[in-house]
């Protein structure tokens, strides 16, 4: 089942085309990654989700529980979240709680389960001011917690943090997975492949693959070779192109990455190309693509 599914979704800024028919499905359960480089159009499509922003054009459909105020339905950790530092972890929390309509008496519980939860619950009577950048996300992804929402969205929760940071809020949402959907952005592809179980690409704006991220490793994962030269391959390019087992290739100066459809042949062929061994190898190498190398191609 969805929680909830875009339908030709967009949003315009003037002349700026932020996000355009973008079309997208959350999964109940699942964890989510919105994955593209800056500029992509993740943070437009979060605020749409969320009601920050008004959309130019498309629908949003929740699914059936959702009674029309977003706020019980959802819960929100901004990009840039603020935090009163004068405030104690737990006295922020049952803040965000109210402010969600909890009853203070439910505040105060609610709070103090998210500080276990979120591993806090010795600093919970600390001010935020004396909080390391993970303890702070960590408190910022318990307040959209705090009120049991359906589905936590979450706008690039590691890309501010140092490495301790990102490795604890990781394992956090790691461990949230197992019983909390969730929605979260990111520019960084290790950690989409860390934690999501659906993967969607975005760029320029829109979706450009999608899939569960095993789906996605399987498919893209082609038999590859990886050859270095000491003279430039770019002539000899121009005979390899017209090979049928040659699905693709990408060239850095004297390092070619070829695609095939069919290992032993490419190999047997590339193993008597006279030319080839003309331009001088320096490694011939049998490899694989990956996510990453797919993930390269579309954003670039
Ligand atoms: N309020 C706004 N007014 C005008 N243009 C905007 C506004 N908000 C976003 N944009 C533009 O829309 C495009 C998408 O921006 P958005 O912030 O959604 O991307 P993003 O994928 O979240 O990137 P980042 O990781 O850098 O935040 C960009 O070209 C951005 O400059």
């Amino acid at each position: 089942m969805s929680l909830i599914e875009t339908s030709s979704l967009g949003k315009r800024f003037n002349d700026t085309e932020a996000v355009k028919q973008l079309n997208l499905s959350v999964r109940e359960g699942a964890c989510t990654a919105l994955l593209g480089p800056n500029g992509a159009g993740k943070t437009t499509t979060l605020n749409m989700l969320t009601g920050l922003m008004k959309p130019t054009e498309g629908t949003i459909q929740f699914d059936a529980a959702y009674e029309g105020d977003r706020r019980n339905y959802l819960g929100y950790l901004p990009q840039y979240p603020k935090f009163f530092g004068w405030m104690s972890g737990e006295e922020y929390l049952i803040f965000a709680a109210e402010l969600a309509g909890l009853p203070k008496k439910q505040a105060k519980i609610s709070a103090s389960e998210m500080l276990e939860l979120i591993g806090l619950q010795d600093d919970g009577k600390k001010r935020i001011s004396g909080y390391s950048g993970g303890m702070k996300q960590r408190l910022g992804i318990a307040q959209a917690l705090v009120h049991s929402p359906k589905l936590i969205i979450l706008d690039e929760p590691v890309s501010a943090l140092d490495p301790i940071g990102r490795r604890e809020v990781l394992e956090l949402m790691k461990r949230l997975k197992t019983h909390t959907s969730i929605l979260f952005s990111t520019h960084v592809l290790h950690d989409a492949e860390e934690v999501s179980d659906d993967i969607f690409i975005m760029n320029k704006g829109t979706v450009v693959i999608e899939g569960s991220l095993r789906e996605l490793q399987q498919t893209h994962q082609k038999p590859a070779f990886f050859l270095e030269t000491e003279k430039s391959p770019e002539e000899w390019l121009h005979t390899l192109k017209e090979q049928d087992w040659v699905v693709d290739w990408e060239l850095d100066h004297h390092r070619l990455m070829i695609t095939v459809d069919n290992m032993e042949k490419a190999r047997a062929n590339l193993l008597k190309d006279e030319h080839l061994h003309e331009l001088k190898l320096v490694k011939f190498e049998v490899a694989k693509t990956s996510l990453e190398d797919l993930f390269m191609k579309v954003i670039s």
